[in-house]
């Protein structure tokens, strides 16, 4: 194991995890956390809060089939939802049985595989869905209908009333039928207060498993979410389940405030992908809640999953996972500059509030660029197996700095920098010049403007840090 791995591993956060957790870190929630410790992290919580203690249902085979580029075949579906179950998620939301003839056999198919996670389908508000979806084997049904001045009449053209009685009459039906039943107002935020609340009230006095709120169109803010979700766990006494959509950025702190507010329930598809831009990334919302309670989300997922989750579904959809993505962006743990890097080194708790190894994944340090510090490359030289004192380390830096000056670099050419420093040093001639690595000029050639290229090249270079071992830890 390269040196540079024993530095960052060899640090404890000095909480009784090793986790690289802030020091102080707590689990909040669950009655065992000391009271007198603090830690800056901790979710704003109160009893209702459910910040530690949430379910997931997976909607990538409902929501995600809404996706512009989705196509899922029967065998897909399969493979996504057997996936979804290991993963650790807790239903498994299918599109309508209503939709088409192989909507409904797929929903069957699924239902008989006996996955852990319970498996739902995605009605109408209406008995003809009803019908259908309570055949077909599932575990419960999710129905919904909008209530907003803008779904009542151009949508379906109901009025509430209307709404409120074919609810009662499709939960009753499923409930005969043994069937969980969830009950849900699209187009929540922009429904009237009085009329949500009022139709919650009566589907939840009928026996409704879950009321849903949903942000369909993606306009809510956290705070209007937290009042929301507060202002409706003191009316039901069912569970709250939350939709929400992602057009303003907003859909996983949206997710989080829920939580805080009592919400036992979120959506979330692979990667966000669902209308438009789609909602709460399964992903993104693992990330958030591993911050607020870690003991919590390992007991529950296989976090480790994560990244073969997301390029399964990535590849049926055909698309590329973004470069920020959370934690599976291609530099979600890769760590640049000098200050960041040295640190880094030091402790990873310094820069990163996220474990990597959590996630069965591996952090970075770049060193080839102007950016870099002597930190960085001495511990490069360290996993070279080079020995240069720090005062050489210092000036080999400076040599690295002023090509990096000039053009990008890549691990092969600092590389190469090091060697013949090193060489130079042996040779007690350390104010020799350094010839420019060979391969540079070529490299610079392949080089483009387009931001895009540039990724696919700094890709490249992380490809090859990992190939060399040259990981940080
Ligand atoms: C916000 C969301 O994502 S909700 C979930 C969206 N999911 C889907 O739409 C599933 C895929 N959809 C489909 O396959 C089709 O739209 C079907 C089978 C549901 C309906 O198809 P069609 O009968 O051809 O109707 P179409 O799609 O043109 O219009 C929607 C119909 O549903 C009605 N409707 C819309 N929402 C609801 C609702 N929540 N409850 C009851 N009826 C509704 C509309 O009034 C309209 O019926 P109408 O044409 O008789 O007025
Ligand atoms: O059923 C729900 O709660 C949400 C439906 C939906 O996809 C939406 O409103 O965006
Ligand atoms: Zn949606």
């Amino acid at each position: 194991m390269p040196p540079a791995q024993n530095a960052v591993n060899g640090v404890s956060n000095g909480n009784g995890h090793n986790n690289n957790a802030p020091a102080g870190f707590q689990r909040v929630g669950n009655g065992s956390a000391p009271l007198n410790t603090k830690n800056p992290y901790q979710p704003v919580g109160d009893f209702l809060s459910n910040v530690g203690n949430f379910k997931i249902i997976e909607s990538t085979l409902r929501e995600g089939e809404q996706f512009a580029n989705a196509f899922f075949d029967t065998a897909k579906k399969i493979e996504i939802a057997k996936a979804l179950d290991d993963f650790g998620v807790d239903y498994i939301e299918l599109t309508s049985p209503a939709a088409s003839e192989q909507s409904r056999a797929d929903c069957e198919a699924i239902c008989k595989i006996g996955l852990k996670a319970k498996i739902l389908t995605h009605i109408r508000c209406h008995m003809d869905d009803a019908r259908i979806a309570v055949q077909t084997g599932v575990d419960g049904v999710d129905v919904v209908i909008g209530t907003s001045s803008f779904l009542r009449e151009h949508s379906h053209g109901k009025d509430m009333d209307y709404i409120a009685k074919t609810a009662v009459e499709v939960i009753e039906y499923v409930k005969s039928h043994g069937i969980e039943i969830r009950f849900s107002s699209e187009d929540s935020f922009r429904s009237d207060l009085v009329d949500l609340l009022s139709i919650y009230r009566t589907v939840d006095k009928v026996g409704v498993n879950r009321v849903g709120i949903a942000d369909t169109v993606g306009c809510a803010s956290p705070r209007q979410v937290y009042d929301l979700v507060r202002t409706l766990r003191g009316v039901v006494s069912c569970d709250i389940e939350t939709h929400f959509h992602n057009d303003t950025g907003c859909a996983i702190s949206n997710a989080y405030c829920a939580l805080e507010a009592g919400a036992t329930h979120i959506d979330t598809s692979v990667l966000g992908i669902g209308e438009r831009n789609g909602i709460t990334p399964l992903g993104g919302l693992m990330a958030r809640m591993i911050v607020a309670d870690r003991d919590y989300v390992l007991s529950k997922y296989k976090l480790h999953k994560l990244r073969d989750l997301e390029n399964l579904v990535a590849e049926a959809v055909e698309v590329n996972i973004p470069f920020n993505n959370y934690i599976t962006g291609f530099c979600a743990f890769t760590h640049k500059a000098g200050i960041h890097a040295k640190a880094i080194l030091a402790n990873p708790s310094t820069y990163e509030i996220i474990n990597p190894a959590d996630f069965g994944l591996t952090r970075y340090v770049h060193f080839a660029s102007r950016l870099t510090g002597w930190n960085a490359i001495k511990s490069r030289v360290e996993q070279l197996n080079l020995d240069l004192t720090d005062t050489q380390c210092k000036e080999c830096t400076a040599r690295i700095k002023k090509l990096a000056d000039v053009r990008p670099l890549n691990v092969d050419d600092v590389d190469s920098i090091i060697r013949q420093f090193h060489a130079n040093v042996k040779e007690g001639a350390i104010d020799k010049p350094l010839s420019i690595p060979a391969g540079v000029d070529s490299i610079m050639a392949e080089v483009p403007e387009e931001a895009s290229t540039r990724e696919s090249v700094f890709k490249k270079q992380m490809q090859d840090v990992n190939e060399d071992a040259a990981r940080c830890c």
